[in-house]
């Protein structure tokens, strides 16, 4: 019956009745029996559960009773939790990794337990990885990423349900029964742990919120209360299980003390429950507490708590002697359990201290950089003499501390997902999106998606730059660009040494800092236009960056360590990949991307650049309709190019017109209101003015009347001339008003009509059709691909390629004047070398041929001849507009 209700409920009907007894057992009952609570979920059936998503766990296994605060950054992890939690059964596998490899800060007084290791327990091994025997943990509450457990039962693994996420078919474990006879050696440990645990838990505020939350009545209205104080307080970087939870004043020794007394009349469960109380209290060490969770005799379950809370209360009591000693034991304690917490909290070091404790994963960072840290720590706790030197490890520190050791985002290998956002971002760009999604499989098949560099090659504007932000963002990395055109010192690159007053480091060290993880995209964008300079070549520094078999031990001159940039993924761009030297070539896997036809610039416009624009502007997608014919007119006769940058750009132009029209509209109105608003004070205030004048009419009315019947005729007189004045002044203030109101009522009347005539002259839609789109992009800059209707003599159209995409051009030739002697070729215009050579190949091949048929013929002999290549090919050149 008692189980029905929730331990709260309880609570409160025994406080009434001043009994603990009551309480103590609905509270047991609570834990045991797992009844649903009303906020957590409608009916879970613990005994139902058998299949669970399997959560490993770095830091100490999690005992029934406990709960335990997570990280999960799986987004299909998080999913599944998410479903069970909002299911009938919220319930989750909680299991210890066996590797200590793989534990991160393990503290004991970290935030966190952190599931980011996820990615790396993928396959059919990753069984092998966790212990057997978990625990059936209920799901509280998920925010975020941040999921709060409370353990239930043991668990046993069976079999493996699915990979991804790990899914585990269980088996519930039981306790195995005990011998009556053995019950008073149980009772005899029982005892003893009871009176050890009282001793240290009222000599140290260790452990008190674990005993708080693991005594006090968690009714079910009050499991999300506490599961939102868990997430505050932890965020809150409340560390250490002494400043847990709740104020250590709060803890009820009586709780403790009754529930020692419990045992009297308990029946066996509470032996199984002192002794996880016990185990999940204890700092000990995590391989300790899972062999207490694997051990099923309850008495070698107590026997093994029992002796974890001896070395505790030896520690606490030696602490209390010898308090000097103190910090000693708690960091001794801590080195123990596998963390190096720093306690001391007045060294000029401890603000890296803690960054590194607590942002950081010790274990993840190389050896030889925490050997650096702690001589640089030390060496600032020593205090140089010279402050410029204690200046410089200060910022060296800043730096090394501030670095992404350990943390990667989780690579999506997902196909469909990249292939939906890369569709989303971009229209056509087939090869660059196949070999992306290449890349993608080729990850999920080896875990390991590095391979070659990915150079996209092609003129301006067709979309290098953005298509590798998306590539970022399907493969949820991080994405930096670097800009190394131009670039011509390899100190950008490679950093400045710490000998230098105000020394950096490089890019690469600055990118990881800014972006916070080990494995971004960075993107150098324009590789081919990298500088070059007699002093420095940067190329170097890129080569060592770029490769492979370098890029694990990378220097950067300033940190003066070799940091492992094996986990970036580099993409460059280049316009034009000839220009790119060969070393570095080698190195790239080159994508081309060709221009744009027409037909795909016209997609491009409509799906994709249009929408962009209406929403970066802020203009209503209904406010406004290009219509295609502007679209065409757009690329045709005004964006000569290749890609879509310059169309992009007469979009903007035009977008920013309208905003800039309907900014204007919203401002004249308002304007005018306020206008209107101000004339309407201005008349109030001349209104009260002359109700002032009124008053005084009548005042002066009711005193000629007294004054009529007054003693002396001569006063009466004289007061009347007054009265007279003053009425001939009130009736030329009534005068004034009336023509006042008049003249406020025909203002009105105006502001009215002007509002009004202002809001018709902006539209509420904008049509921009070929018709009116020089009112917004000027005349056009291109005349039609055809300039001549005839190609006149001597005039020949050329195909071209350039790094800014292909296109056409005439090739004009022109004889200048005849005299003998005088033969030769004269050449002008936009030719590289290769064309000037070809130019003069068509010259000496023209005048061989003419040798070999016509012997006499002079023509090239004495002809002096002009060939000229206009620099814009699509422009109107002179010769064509004379021809006009
Ligand atoms: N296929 C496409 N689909 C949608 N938008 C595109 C496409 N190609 C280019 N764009 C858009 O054109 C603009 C210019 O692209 P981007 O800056 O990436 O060009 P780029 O090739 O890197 O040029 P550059 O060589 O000058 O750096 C961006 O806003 C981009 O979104």
């Amino acid at each position: 019956m008692l189980k029905l209700f929730t331990s709260h409920h309880v609570a409160s009907r025994c406080r009434n009745r001043n009994s603990h007894k009551l309480a103590r057992r609905a509270f047991f009952s609570t834990l045991t029996d797992s009844k649903p609570t009303d906020t957590v979920s409608a009916k879970p059936c613990l005994e139902d559960c058998q299949t669970v998503v399997a959560l490993p766990l770095l830091r100490k296994p999690l005992i029934p009773g406990f709960y335990m605060p997570l990280f999960v950054n799986d987004p299909k992890v998080l999913a599944a939790l998410q479903e069970s939690k909002s299911g009938q059964a919220p319930y989750a596998g909680a299991f210890l990794l066996k590797d200590d490899k793989y534990s991160s800060t393990a503290s004991s007084s970290s935030s966190f337990e952190t599931v980011n290791i996820l990615d790396r327990l993928k396959g059919k091994e990753s069984l092998n990885k966790i212990h057997q025997v978990g625990t059936l943990a209920q799901i509280l509450s998920i925010q975020g990423e941040q999921v709060i457990l409370i353990g239930r039962k043991r668990l046993q693994i069976t079999e493996m349900q699915s990979e991804d996420p790990l899914t585990v078919q269980t088996h519930h474990i039981k306790d195995k029964p005990y011998d009556k006879d053995d019950e008073v050696i149980i009772k005899a440990t029982y005892f003893e742990v009871i009176s050890m645990l009282r001793d240290v838990l009222e000599t140290t505020s260790l452990w008190r919120d674990q005993v708080q939350t693991y005594t006090q009545d968690i009714g079910g209205s009050n499991y999300r209360k506490l599961a939102e104080t868990i997430l505050q307080k932890r965020r809150r970087k409340f560390t250490g299980f002494g400043a847990g939870i709740f104020d250590a004043n709060d803890l009820n020794y009586k709780k403790l003390t009754g529930f020692g007394a419990g045992v009297f009349d308990a029946n066996d469960l509470n032996y199984k429950k002192l002794a996880d109380f016990g185990a999940g209290i204890s700092g000990a060490n995590k391989h300790k507490i899972q062999e207490v969770l694997e051990e099923l005799d309850v008495h070698k379950r107590l026997v093994l708590v029992k002796k974890q809370v001896e070395v505790n209360k030896i520690q606490v009591f030696h602490a209390s002697i010898f308090p000097e000693s103190t910090a000693k034991t708690v960091e001794d304690k801590q080195e123990e359990s596998g963390s190096a917490k720093y306690v001391k909290k007045t060294r000029p070091s401890d603000k890296f201290r803690e960054r590194v404790d607590i942002k950081l994963s010790l274990e993840e960072i190389p050896k030889h950089v925490v050997k650096v840290m702690e001589e640089k720590f030390e060496k600032l706790d020593r205090g140089e003499k010279d402050c410029r030197s204690t200046d410089s490890i200060y910022n060296y520190l800043d730096w090394l501390t501030a670095l992404p050791w350990g943390e990667c985002s989780n690579d999506s290998f997902d196909v469909l997902r990249a292939e939906k956002i890369l569709d989303e971002d971009h229209y056509g760009l087939h090869d660059v999106k196949e070999r992306i999604l290449e890349f993608i499989a080729v990850g999920t098949l080896t875990s390991n998606p590095q391979g070659k560099i990915i150079c996209l090659s092609g003129p301006p504007g067709v979309g290098k730059t953005s298509i590798a932000r998306s590539v970022a963002r399907a493969l949820n990395r991080k994405f930096f660009r670097l800009a190394v055109g131009g670039l011509s010192d390899s100190s950008e690159i490679k950093g400045e040494r710490g000998i230098y007053i105000g020394a950096a480091p490089g890019k690469m060290v600055q990118c990881l800092k800014e972006v916070g993880t080990e494995n971004p995209l960075v993107l150098f964008d324009e590789i081919d236009k990298l500088g070059k300079s007699s002093r420095d070549d940067p190329e170097g520094a890129l080569l060592e960056l770029l490769d492979p078999q370098q890029n694990t031990h990378f220097l950067d001159y300033f940190l003066d360590v070799t940091i492992d940039l094996s986990k970036v993924l580099f993409v460059c761009t280049a316009n034009d990949t000839d220009k790119i030297s060969g070393p570095l070539l080698d190195r790239m896997e080159v994508t081309e991307l060709a221009g744009y036809t027409t037909d795909e610039k016209m997609h491009i416009a409509r799906d994709y650049l249009l929408k962009n624009v209406k929403r970066k502007c802020g203009i209503k997608p209904e406010q406004v309709d290009v219509s295609d014919t502007a679209l065409l007119s757009l690329i045709e006769n005004y964006c000569g190019e290749a890609g879509v940058r310059n169309l992009q750009k007469h979009i903007e132009k035009i977008f920013r017109k309208i905003a800039l029209k309907l900014v204007r509209q919203q401002a004249f109105a308002k304007a005018a209101m306020t206008d209107l608003k101000s004339s309407e004070t201005a008349a109030e205030g001349s209104i009260e003015l002359t109700n002032e004048y009124l008053r005084l009419a009548d005042v002066l009315k009711v005193f000629e009347y007294a004054v009529g019947g007054g003693p002396t005729r001569e006063k009466s007189r004289e007061i009347a001339l007054k009265l007279g004045r003053q009425q001939a002044s009130t009736k030329a203030a009534m005068t004034d008003l009336k023509s006042y109101n008049e003249y406020l009522r025909l203002k009105e009347l105006e502001y009215t009509l002007g509002v009004s005539e202002k809001s018709r002259a902006v539209p509420e839609k904008f049509t921009i059709d070929a018709s009116n789109l020089s009112d917004y992009v000027g005349k056009p800059v291109f005349c039609g691909e055809k300039i001549y209707e005839q190609t006149p003599v001597g005039v020949v159209m050329g195909l071209a390629w350039t790094a800014m995409g292909g296109s056409t051009l005439y090739i004009e030739t022109t004889f200048v004047e005849e005299g003998e002697g005088k033969g030769g070729l004269h050449i002008t215009g936009h030719l590289g070398r290769v064309m000037k050579e070809s130019a003069e190949i068509a010259h000496t091949v023209s005048r061989r041929i003419m040798f070999d048929k016509d012997p006499g013929n002079l023509f090239f002999a004495n002809s002096k001849l002009h060939l000229h290549v206009p620099k814009e090919p699509r422009q109107k050149t002179v010769q064509a507009q004379a021809a006009q």
